[in-house]
């Protein structure tokens, strides 16, 4: 169990309320579209193909070592082709600014966002630094540069 710090930036609407998992095992939390004043009435449509940066109302502080991902939700997925575009979108440790949802409407029917519609969910998980070293030659290995299909579908 991990605590997140999370602020509601100005102008977003509280009553909202913070994500939360909604069962003892979910992996995610979900994360809510919560428009500005001037938004909230009308929401976002988004026409076949378009995307939009949905924002949450929240910043948030992860600790170091850890990211919050920003992964589609199935059920919009399925039912409308609502998806994240960038998934899974990636919030840095050291990003204070408002986490955004950007949503891709892949189906093929305008679909509308509504203030505090649940868009998208947040998976909070452990992130490996890493140094980058320059070599003359890789060890060798049974599958050397194939991929991308090498190994075949079927069978
Ligand atoms: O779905 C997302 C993805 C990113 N972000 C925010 C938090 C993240 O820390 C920052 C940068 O994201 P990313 O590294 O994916 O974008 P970039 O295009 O590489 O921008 P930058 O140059 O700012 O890193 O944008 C979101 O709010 N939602
Ligand atoms: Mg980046």
């Amino acid at each position: 169990m991990v605590t997140i710090a999370v602020r509601f930036v100005d102008g977003a609407d509280r009553a909202l309320g913070l994500p939360r998992h909604a069962s003892a095992g979910a992996a995610g939390a979900d994360l809510r579209a919560n428009f500005a004043a001037a938004d909230r009435a009308a929401g976002v449509t988004l026409v076949p193909g378009a995307r939009a940066a949905v924002p949450t109302g929240l910043a948030v502080a992860l600790p170091e070592g850890w990211e919050m991902q920003v992964r589609p939700r199935s059920g919009l997925a399925l039912r409308h082709g609502l998806t994240v575009a960038n998934a899974p979108g990636t919030v840095d440790s050291d990003y204070r600014g408002e986490v955004k949802v950007i949503l891709v409407n892949l189906g093929d029917a305008p679909v509308t966002v509504a203030h505090g519609d649940r868009i998208a969910q947040a998976v909070i998980a452990p992130v490996t630094r890493a140094s980058f070293e320059e070599v003359d030659a890789l060890d060798e290995t049974v599958r050397g540069t194939g991929g991308f299909g090498s190994t075949g579908v079927s069978g």
